[in-house]
Protein backbone atom coordinates (compact mmCIF):
# COMPACT_ATOMS: atom_id res chain seq x y z
CA UNK A 1 0.00 0.00 0.00
CA UNK A 2 1.25 3.81 -0.93
CA UNK A 3 2.94 5.29 2.51
CA UNK A 4 1.05 9.08 2.63
CA UNK A 5 4.33 10.66 1.76
CA UNK A 6 4.42 8.52 -1.35
CA UNK A 7 1.08 9.64 -2.33
CA UNK A 8 1.51 13.31 -1.21
CA UNK A 9 4.16 12.84 -3.98
CA UNK A 10 2.09 11.37 -6.53
CA UNK A 11 -0.73 14.20 -5.92
CA UNK A 12 2.16 17.11 -6.28
CA UNK A 13 3.12 15.73 -9.73
CA UNK A 14 -0.32 15.40 -10.94
CA UNK A 15 -0.84 19.03 -9.95
CA UNK A 16 2.43 19.98 -11.66
CA UNK A 17 1.43 18.22 -14.52
CA UNK A 18 -1.70 19.93 -14.74
CA UNK A 19 -0.16 23.66 -14.85
CA UNK A 20 2.73 22.54 -17.27
CA UNK A 21 -0.06 21.37 -19.61
CA UNK A 22 -2.28 24.30 -19.10
CA UNK A 23 0.25 26.90 -19.35
CA UNK A 24 1.14 25.74 -22.97
CA UNK A 25 -0.87 27.20 -25.71
CA UNK A 26 -0.33 24.05 -28.12
CA UNK A 27 1.41 20.62 -26.09
CA UNK A 28 2.28 18.94 -29.30
CA UNK A 29 4.59 21.69 -30.94
CA UNK A 30 6.08 23.37 -27.80
CA UNK A 31 9.50 20.70 -26.79
CA UNK A 32 10.14 22.37 -23.67
CA UNK A 33 6.83 21.85 -22.36
CA UNK A 34 6.60 18.50 -24.39
CA UNK A 35 9.86 17.28 -22.86
CA UNK A 36 9.00 18.62 -19.42
CA UNK A 37 5.76 16.40 -19.47
CA UNK A 38 7.59 14.18 -20.62
CA UNK A 39 9.85 13.45 -17.44
CA UNK A 40 6.90 14.52 -14.91
CA UNK A 41 4.62 11.61 -16.64
CA UNK A 42 7.74 9.02 -16.11
CA UNK A 43 8.25 10.10 -12.51
CA UNK A 44 4.34 9.94 -12.07
CA UNK A 45 4.34 6.33 -13.85
CA UNK A 46 7.29 5.61 -11.08
CA UNK A 47 5.44 6.90 -8.30
CA UNK A 48 2.81 4.83 -9.09
CA UNK A 49 4.56 1.32 -10.17
CA UNK A 50 5.81 -1.42 -8.94
CA UNK A 51 9.62 -2.79 -9.53
CA UNK A 52 8.22 -6.03 -10.70
CA UNK A 53 7.48 -5.12 -14.52
CA UNK A 54 9.90 -6.15 -17.44
CA UNK A 55 9.52 -7.96 -20.43
CA UNK A 56 8.83 -4.93 -23.00
CA UNK A 57 11.86 -4.96 -25.04
CA UNK A 58 11.03 -8.22 -26.49
CA UNK A 59 7.24 -7.39 -27.10
CA UNK A 60 8.18 -4.78 -29.56
CA UNK A 61 11.18 -6.58 -31.27
CA UNK A 62 8.32 -9.41 -32.01
CA UNK A 63 5.42 -7.35 -33.05
CA UNK A 64 8.07 -5.55 -35.63
CA UNK A 65 8.77 -8.61 -36.80
CA UNK A 66 5.78 -9.88 -37.37
CA UNK A 67 4.47 -6.82 -38.96
CA UNK A 68 1.74 -6.15 -36.12
CA UNK A 69 2.17 -2.50 -36.14
CA UNK A 70 1.96 -2.00 -39.74
CA UNK A 71 -1.23 -4.08 -40.14
CA UNK A 72 -2.95 -2.42 -36.93
CA UNK A 73 -2.27 0.96 -38.98
CA UNK A 74 -3.91 -0.26 -42.58
CA UNK A 75 -6.64 -1.07 -40.80
CA UNK A 76 -8.03 -1.16 -37.11
CA UNK A 77 -9.99 -2.54 -35.36
CA UNK A 78 -8.15 -5.69 -36.24
CA UNK A 79 -8.84 -8.93 -33.99
CA UNK A 80 -6.39 -11.16 -32.52
CA UNK A 81 -7.57 -13.73 -34.52
CA UNK A 82 -6.66 -12.24 -38.04
CA UNK A 83 -3.67 -10.82 -36.71
CA UNK A 84 -2.30 -14.55 -35.96
CA UNK A 85 -3.86 -15.48 -39.26
CA UNK A 86 -1.59 -12.84 -41.71
CA UNK A 87 1.57 -12.84 -39.13
CA UNK A 88 1.49 -17.10 -39.39
CA UNK A 89 2.33 -16.88 -35.58
CA UNK A 90 0.58 -19.03 -32.45
CA UNK A 91 -3.21 -16.88 -31.65
CA UNK A 92 -1.73 -17.55 -27.89
CA UNK A 93 1.54 -15.38 -28.21
CA UNK A 94 -0.10 -12.94 -30.53
CA UNK A 95 -2.60 -12.09 -27.24
CA UNK A 96 0.19 -12.20 -25.16
CA UNK A 97 2.22 -9.83 -27.04
CA UNK A 98 -0.67 -7.41 -27.64
CA UNK A 99 -2.45 -7.16 -24.56
CA UNK A 100 1.80 -6.39 -23.25
CA UNK A 101 2.04 -3.35 -25.99
CA UNK A 102 -1.05 -2.17 -24.90
CA UNK A 103 -0.29 -1.70 -21.31
CA UNK A 104 2.83 0.33 -22.76
CA UNK A 105 0.97 2.68 -25.20
CA UNK A 106 2.50 0.62 -28.00
CA UNK A 107 -1.15 0.04 -29.43
CA UNK A 108 -4.78 0.08 -28.11
CA UNK A 109 -7.20 -2.91 -27.13
CA UNK A 110 -10.38 -1.29 -28.46
CA UNK A 111 -12.53 -4.46 -27.50
CA UNK A 112 -12.10 -8.03 -26.18
CA UNK A 113 -9.85 -9.52 -28.58
CA UNK A 114 -9.57 -6.29 -31.02
CA UNK A 115 -6.78 -3.88 -31.16
CA UNK A 116 -6.06 -0.71 -32.82
CA UNK A 117 -3.29 2.14 -33.55
CA UNK A 118 -1.85 5.01 -31.18
CA UNK A 119 0.60 7.79 -32.10
CA UNK A 120 3.33 4.77 -31.38
CA UNK A 121 2.06 2.28 -32.96
CA UNK A 122 1.91 4.87 -36.08
CA UNK A 123 5.91 5.93 -35.21
CA UNK A 124 7.30 2.29 -35.04
CA UNK A 125 6.10 1.78 -38.53
CA UNK A 126 8.50 4.17 -39.78
CA UNK A 127 11.81 2.83 -41.31
CA UNK A 128 13.96 4.57 -38.98
CA UNK A 129 12.51 4.11 -35.97
CA UNK A 130 12.42 0.03 -36.53
CA UNK A 131 16.36 0.32 -37.71
CA UNK A 132 16.22 2.37 -34.61
CA UNK A 133 14.74 -0.95 -32.40
CA UNK A 134 16.65 -3.53 -33.71
CA UNK A 135 20.13 -2.14 -33.73
CA UNK A 136 19.07 -1.66 -29.82
CA UNK A 137 17.89 -5.58 -29.81
CA UNK A 138 20.84 -6.54 -31.73
CA UNK A 139 23.84 -4.51 -30.99
CA UNK A 140 23.22 -2.85 -27.77
CA UNK A 141 20.88 -5.81 -25.68
CA UNK A 142 23.97 -7.85 -25.23
CA UNK A 143 26.11 -5.37 -24.08
CA UNK A 144 23.94 -4.21 -22.33
CA UNK A 145 23.26 -7.47 -20.90
CA UNK A 146 27.64 -7.85 -20.37
CA UNK A 147 28.05 -5.01 -18.86
CA UNK A 148 27.81 -5.62 -15.12
CA UNK A 149 30.27 -8.47 -15.63
CA UNK A 150 32.63 -6.09 -18.04
CA UNK A 151 32.90 -3.74 -14.83
CA UNK A 152 33.03 -6.69 -12.06
CA UNK A 153 36.13 -7.66 -13.96
CA UNK A 154 37.93 -4.30 -14.77
CA UNK A 155 37.90 -3.21 -11.57
CA UNK A 156 34.63 -1.09 -11.71
CA UNK A 157 36.66 1.63 -14.06
CA UNK A 158 35.12 3.65 -17.35
CA UNK A 159 36.24 1.95 -20.49
CA UNK A 160 39.30 4.05 -21.84
CA UNK A 161 39.94 2.50 -25.54
CA UNK A 162 36.99 2.16 -28.21
CA UNK A 163 38.40 -1.33 -28.98
CA UNK A 164 38.31 -2.58 -25.52
CA UNK A 165 34.88 -1.80 -23.88
CA UNK A 166 31.59 -3.99 -22.87
CA UNK A 167 30.85 -3.96 -26.36
CA UNK A 168 33.93 -5.70 -27.66
CA UNK A 169 33.23 -8.04 -24.11
CA UNK A 170 30.10 -9.03 -25.07
CA UNK A 171 30.46 -9.35 -28.60
CA UNK A 172 33.87 -11.40 -28.38
CA UNK A 173 35.95 -8.73 -30.97
CA UNK A 174 38.89 -6.39 -30.83
CA UNK A 175 37.53 -4.50 -33.48
CA UNK A 176 35.79 -0.48 -32.66
CA UNK A 177 32.10 -1.00 -32.79
CA UNK A 178 31.85 0.13 -36.77
CA UNK A 179 34.36 -2.07 -37.81
CA UNK A 180 32.18 -4.99 -36.29
CA UNK A 181 29.03 -3.93 -37.80
CA UNK A 182 30.52 -3.66 -41.13
CA UNK A 183 31.65 -6.99 -40.76
CA UNK A 184 28.02 -8.20 -39.74
CA UNK A 185 25.70 -8.69 -42.58
CA UNK A 186 22.94 -6.08 -42.96
CA UNK A 187 24.31 -4.78 -39.48
CA UNK A 188 26.33 -1.20 -40.78
CA UNK A 189 23.21 -0.97 -43.22
CA UNK A 190 20.19 -0.85 -40.64
CA UNK A 191 22.34 1.37 -38.35
CA UNK A 192 22.71 4.16 -41.31
CA UNK A 193 18.83 3.85 -41.41
CA UNK A 194 18.68 4.26 -38.84
CA UNK A 195 20.76 7.51 -38.29
CA UNK A 196 18.98 9.03 -41.32
CA UNK A 197 16.35 9.76 -39.47
CA UNK A 198 17.06 9.91 -35.54
CA UNK A 199 16.12 13.51 -35.89
CA UNK A 200 13.19 13.04 -38.01
CA UNK A 201 11.09 11.62 -35.46
CA UNK A 202 7.55 13.58 -35.12
CA UNK A 203 8.18 14.63 -31.67
CA UNK A 204 11.55 16.15 -31.85
CA UNK A 205 12.88 19.10 -34.54
CA UNK A 206 16.39 18.55 -36.52
CA UNK A 207 19.32 21.24 -35.64
CA UNK A 208 18.31 22.70 -39.23
CA UNK A 209 14.80 23.94 -37.75
CA UNK A 210 16.05 25.94 -34.96
CA UNK A 211 19.72 27.17 -35.24
CA UNK A 212 20.05 29.85 -37.58
CA UNK A 213 21.59 28.01 -40.71
CA UNK A 214 21.12 30.68 -42.87
CA UNK A 215 22.30 33.84 -40.41
CA UNK A 216 25.46 31.78 -38.91
CA UNK A 217 26.91 29.90 -42.10
CA UNK A 218 24.71 30.61 -45.15
CA UNK A 219 24.90 34.11 -45.72
CA UNK A 220 28.71 34.37 -44.92
CA UNK A 221 29.96 31.95 -47.19
CA UNK A 222 33.30 33.00 -49.45
CA UNK A 223 34.24 30.92 -52.72
CA UNK A 224 37.33 33.12 -52.81
CA UNK A 225 38.42 30.93 -49.30
CA UNK A 226 37.43 27.53 -50.53
CA UNK A 227 34.64 26.08 -53.20
CA UNK A 228 32.79 24.17 -50.00
CA UNK A 229 30.30 25.42 -48.21
CA UNK A 230 29.45 22.72 -46.09
CA UNK A 231 31.57 19.45 -45.13
CA UNK A 232 30.07 16.90 -42.78
CA UNK A 233 32.94 14.78 -41.52
CA UNK A 234 31.50 11.40 -40.60
CA UNK A 235 28.58 12.46 -42.14
CA UNK A 236 27.11 8.89 -42.99
CA UNK A 237 24.99 8.36 -45.83
CA UNK A 238 24.62 12.39 -46.65
CA UNK A 239 20.91 13.11 -44.84
CA UNK A 240 22.06 16.65 -43.46
CA UNK A 241 23.56 17.55 -46.67
CA UNK A 242 19.85 16.54 -48.34
CA UNK A 243 17.90 18.18 -45.59
CA UNK A 244 19.97 21.61 -46.25
CA UNK A 245 19.59 21.43 -50.10
CA UNK A 246 15.74 20.84 -49.45
CA UNK A 247 15.51 23.43 -46.79
CA UNK A 248 17.96 26.11 -49.18
CA UNK A 249 17.74 25.01 -52.61
CA UNK A 250 19.27 28.33 -53.72
CA UNK A 251 22.27 27.90 -51.36
CA UNK A 252 25.72 28.94 -52.62
CA UNK A 253 28.93 26.28 -52.51
CA UNK A 254 29.44 22.58 -52.48
CA UNK A 255 28.49 20.04 -50.14
CA UNK A 256 29.95 17.22 -49.17
CA UNK A 257 29.54 13.96 -46.69
CA UNK A 258 32.79 11.91 -45.49
CA UNK A 259 32.92 8.89 -44.28
CA UNK A 260 34.25 5.32 -44.40
CA UNK A 261 34.16 2.99 -47.35
CA UNK A 262 32.11 0.66 -46.28
CA UNK A 263 29.70 3.49 -45.90
CA UNK A 264 30.42 5.84 -48.84
CA UNK A 265 30.38 2.58 -51.20
CA UNK A 266 27.07 1.57 -50.32
CA UNK A 267 25.65 4.88 -50.60
CA UNK A 268 22.45 4.81 -53.61
CA UNK A 269 19.55 7.62 -54.26
CA UNK A 270 21.80 10.85 -52.79
CA UNK A 271 20.78 13.90 -54.19
CA UNK A 272 24.00 14.39 -56.93
CA UNK A 273 24.17 17.70 -56.03
CA UNK A 274 25.74 15.79 -52.59
CA UNK A 275 29.31 15.02 -52.94
CA UNK A 276 30.59 11.86 -51.27
CA UNK A 277 34.04 11.18 -50.38
CA UNK A 278 35.82 8.02 -48.34
CA UNK A 279 37.82 10.11 -45.83
CA UNK A 280 38.53 8.30 -42.11
CA UNK A 281 38.48 11.46 -39.51
CA UNK A 282 41.58 10.43 -37.72
CA UNK A 283 43.48 11.52 -40.85
CA UNK A 284 44.45 15.28 -42.09
CA UNK A 285 41.02 17.12 -43.97
CA UNK A 286 41.28 16.81 -47.65
CA UNK A 287 39.20 19.79 -48.08
CA UNK A 288 40.43 23.40 -46.76
CA UNK A 289 38.74 26.61 -46.49
CA UNK A 290 35.15 25.30 -46.51
CA UNK A 291 32.24 27.32 -44.51
CA UNK A 292 31.74 24.88 -42.44
CA UNK A 293 32.67 21.50 -40.63
CA UNK A 294 29.64 19.76 -39.32
CA UNK A 295 30.73 16.44 -36.76
CA UNK A 296 27.32 15.28 -35.63
CA UNK A 297 26.92 12.41 -33.37
CA UNK A 298 30.60 11.95 -33.56
CA UNK A 299 32.19 13.51 -30.27
CA UNK A 300 29.97 11.13 -28.49
CA UNK A 301 31.68 8.06 -30.40
CA UNK A 302 34.93 8.53 -28.82
CA UNK A 303 37.63 8.94 -26.00
CA UNK A 304 38.95 12.57 -25.15
CA UNK A 305 42.47 11.39 -27.10
CA UNK A 306 40.38 10.31 -30.30
CA UNK A 307 38.57 13.90 -30.21
CA UNK A 308 41.71 15.12 -29.98
CA UNK A 309 42.88 14.04 -33.06
CA UNK A 310 39.66 14.39 -34.93
CA UNK A 311 39.61 17.97 -34.14
CA UNK A 312 43.78 18.95 -34.97
CA UNK A 313 42.66 17.13 -38.20
CA UNK A 314 40.08 19.76 -38.56
CA UNK A 315 41.80 22.80 -37.46
CA UNK A 316 44.66 22.83 -40.08
CA UNK A 317 41.75 22.48 -42.36
CA UNK A 318 40.18 25.64 -41.64
CA UNK A 319 40.59 29.43 -41.96
CA UNK A 320 40.99 31.31 -38.57
CA UNK A 321 38.10 34.18 -39.06
CA UNK A 322 35.66 32.40 -41.00
CA UNK A 323 35.49 28.84 -41.18
CA UNK A 324 33.35 26.98 -38.60
CA UNK A 325 32.99 24.13 -36.73
CA UNK A 326 29.27 23.23 -35.54
CA UNK A 327 29.06 20.21 -33.29
CA UNK A 328 25.76 18.58 -33.54
CA UNK A 329 25.59 16.61 -30.09
CA UNK A 330 23.89 16.31 -26.95
CA UNK A 331 25.09 19.02 -24.54
CA UNK A 332 24.67 17.77 -21.01
CA UNK A 333 23.03 20.50 -18.59
CA UNK A 334 24.84 20.38 -14.91
CA UNK A 335 21.13 19.47 -13.22
CA UNK A 336 17.99 17.99 -14.22
CA UNK A 337 19.40 16.27 -17.24
CA UNK A 338 16.75 14.59 -19.01
CA UNK A 339 16.17 11.08 -19.06
CA UNK A 340 16.82 10.88 -22.96
CA UNK A 341 20.18 12.22 -22.24
CA UNK A 342 21.88 11.05 -19.83
CA UNK A 343 20.16 7.03 -21.20
CA UNK A 344 22.04 8.28 -24.26
CA UNK A 345 25.38 8.48 -22.52
CA UNK A 346 25.08 4.92 -21.07
CA UNK A 347 24.80 3.99 -24.10
CA UNK A 348 27.94 5.10 -25.82
CA UNK A 349 29.10 4.42 -22.78
CA UNK A 350 28.66 0.55 -23.24
CA UNK A 351 28.98 0.89 -27.24
CA UNK A 352 31.53 3.06 -27.55
CA UNK A 353 33.50 3.92 -24.28
CA UNK A 354 32.27 7.07 -25.71
CA UNK A 355 30.03 9.79 -23.68
CA UNK A 356 27.87 12.68 -23.68
CA UNK A 357 29.97 15.79 -22.71
CA UNK A 358 28.81 19.24 -20.63
CA UNK A 359 29.04 22.88 -21.62
CA UNK A 360 32.42 22.91 -19.67
CA UNK A 361 33.55 19.47 -21.07
CA UNK A 362 33.04 20.78 -24.25
CA UNK A 363 34.51 23.90 -23.92
CA UNK A 364 37.81 22.65 -22.16
CA UNK A 365 38.40 20.25 -25.24
CA UNK A 366 37.61 22.78 -27.85
CA UNK A 367 40.16 25.22 -25.88
CA UNK A 368 42.37 22.59 -25.51
CA UNK A 369 42.47 21.50 -29.34
CA UNK A 370 43.27 25.22 -30.51
CA UNK A 371 39.39 26.85 -30.74
CA UNK A 372 37.47 29.19 -29.61
CA UNK A 373 33.98 28.11 -28.55
CA UNK A 374 31.34 30.84 -30.29
CA UNK A 375 28.44 29.85 -29.04
CA UNK A 376 26.68 26.88 -27.29
CA UNK A 377 23.37 26.53 -28.63
CA UNK A 378 20.61 24.32 -26.95
CA UNK A 379 16.95 24.06 -28.47
CA UNK A 380 14.12 23.64 -25.85
CA UNK A 381 13.11 20.29 -24.55
CA UNK A 382 15.79 17.54 -24.92
CA UNK A 383 16.83 17.71 -28.14
CA UNK A 384 20.58 17.98 -29.29
CA UNK A 385 22.43 21.36 -29.31
CA UNK A 386 24.52 22.59 -31.81
CA UNK A 387 28.25 24.14 -30.35
CA UNK A 388 29.89 27.05 -32.68
CA UNK A 389 33.36 27.06 -32.59
CA UNK A 390 35.97 28.44 -35.08
CA UNK A 391 39.86 28.20 -34.76
CA UNK A 392 41.88 30.85 -32.74
N1 LIG B 1 37.36 6.99 -38.57
C1 LIG B 1 36.23 7.41 -39.11
N2 LIG B 1 36.25 8.32 -40.11
C2 LIG B 1 35.10 8.76 -40.68
N3 LIG B 1 33.85 8.35 -40.27
C3 LIG B 1 33.80 7.46 -39.27
C4 LIG B 1 34.97 6.95 -38.65
N4 LIG B 1 34.57 6.08 -37.68
C5 LIG B 1 33.23 6.05 -37.69
N5 LIG B 1 32.76 6.88 -38.65
C6 LIG B 1 31.36 7.17 -38.97
O1 LIG B 1 30.82 7.97 -37.95
C7 LIG B 1 29.39 7.92 -38.08
C8 LIG B 1 28.79 7.98 -36.68
S1 LIG B 1 27.05 7.99 -36.69
C9 LIG B 1 26.73 9.68 -37.14
C10 LIG B 1 26.28 9.83 -38.57
C11 LIG B 1 25.82 11.24 -38.93
N6 LIG B 1 26.82 12.26 -38.67
C12 LIG B 1 24.55 11.61 -38.20
O2 LIG B 1 24.57 12.39 -37.28
O3 LIG B 1 23.50 11.10 -38.58
C13 LIG B 1 29.07 6.62 -38.81
O4 LIG B 1 28.50 6.94 -40.07
C14 LIG B 1 30.44 5.96 -38.98
O5 LIG B 1 30.57 5.18 -40.14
Amino acid sequence: MATNSQSSHTTTLISKLQTTASNSQNIEHDEATRATLLQLSRELTASLQAPDEGGAFMCVRLADELRLFDLLCEQSPRTTVSLAEISGAEHGLVVRVLRTLAGMGFVAQLDSGEYGPTAVTRQMTMRSVRAGDKFFHEESLPSVRQAPEYFRQNGRRLPRSMTDGPYQFAEGTGDDPFTWMSKKPGAMENFNVFMQGLFGTPARLGWSDWYPVKEQVLDGFDATKGEFCFVDVGGGKGHECETLLRKYPDMKGKLVTQDLPFVIDDIQDLDPRVEKMNHDFTKPQPIKGARAYFLQNILHNWATSVCETILANLKSAMVPGYSKLLIGNIVLADTDVPLRQSLLDISMLVLHSGQQRSRSEFTELLEGAGFKVVKIWVPPGDGDGIVEAEVV
